[in-house]
């Protein structure tokens, strides 16, 4: 059970994101094209879609990583044309952390790099380690805690910044599904202690249901577009038993079984594309 510590944080305030007819290229590989969401300040939103349609590079060109060639992007009415404090990204790997630094200091680092005074920065590293619930781990080296205790210290690290939009590309996919578990709990929690817009990648549907509060189903690339946009009206924390759910559930396997067999067609995988179905029914 993790140990919380009650934080006098201000709840941060969220952004809200917009993309409007976004295409990205490699040379001349069209990823993803004419991608259009309006993530509201605050909101949850998960993004689906069989592996490899380019979710992957949309969160990259939302955090300022990668360049949009049609389109456009904004973050609180401003357009995004490179990384931004207001964007915040957890990776899948917890090897984003510096190896050679305490919790402490890794959370610390951003207010540290905007010029925060020595006790500002302690002050606002143990405030976040503290939602977190690993404030008594500060001392410690990140190679000295587990995979889940990574992510949070992650996590804190990019609040510590106090971004508007926190960007996680598949935060729990190298977890095992236990600590999976703990952590979509943990985040359901953060996330509304903080109150920080979040853009989050999965493959998981049970995990987006756990968490969305809309769940953008994106086609198979190459040139992936949103292909629907399902709102999740459940109370939180989430039963994956209600009704509803189990519903919801089958409609987005459906919707995204049909993408993956369209890219395993398109792919002359047709076998394994009929065993897929076979194995949907
Ligand atoms: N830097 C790059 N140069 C060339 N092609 C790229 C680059 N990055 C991604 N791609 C291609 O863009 C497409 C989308 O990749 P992306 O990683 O965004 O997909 P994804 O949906 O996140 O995949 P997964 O679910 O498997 O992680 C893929 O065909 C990939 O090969």
């Amino acid at each position: 059970m993790t140990e919380v510590v009650e934080t006098a944080l201000p709840k941060v305030r969220g952004a809200a994101l917009c993309a409007d007819g976004v295409g990205i290229r490699f040379d001349s590989f069209q990823a993803v094209q004419n991608i259009s969401l309006d993530i509201a300040a605050g909101e949850f939103l998960c993004l689906l879609g069989p592996s490899g349609c380019g979710k992957s590079t949309l969160l990259s060109a939302m955090a300022g990583f990668v360049t949009v060639d049609e389109g456009s992007l904004s973050v609180g009415g401003d357009r995004i044309t490179g990384p931004d404090p207001e964007l915040g990204m957890v990776f899948q790997s917890s090897e984003a952390l510096f190896d050679w630094m305490t919790v402490r200091q890794n959370v610390a680092f951003g207010p540290r790099m905007r010029g925060a005074s020595r006790a500002e920065q302690t002050k606002l590293a143990d405030e976040y380690l503290g939602l977190v619930g690993l404030r008594h781990c500060a001392d410690r080296f990140p190679g000295q805690l587990s995979g889940g205790m990574r992510q949070r210290v992650q996590i804190a690290r990019v609040l510590a910044n106090e971004p508007g939009v926190v960007l996680m590309d598949e935060p729990f996919g190298a977890l095992d599904a236990q600590t999976r578990q703990v952590m979509q709990e943990e985040t359901d929690r953060i996330w509304r202690a903080s109150g920080c817009t979040v853009v989050f990648v999965t493959h998981d549907i049970d995990e987006a249901i756990l968490l969305a509060d809309r769940i953008a189903v994106m086609t198979a690339g190459p040139a992936a577009s949103v292909k629907s946009v399902y709102p999740v009206d459940l109370p939180r924390p989430r039963d994956e038993d209600d009704p509803s759910a189990v519903e919801l559930r089958r409609q987005l396997r459906e919707d995204i079984g049909e993408e993956v067999r369209k890219a395993l067609r398109d792919q002359g995988l047709d076998d394994a594309s009929r065993d897929a179905e076979e194995d949907d029914r």
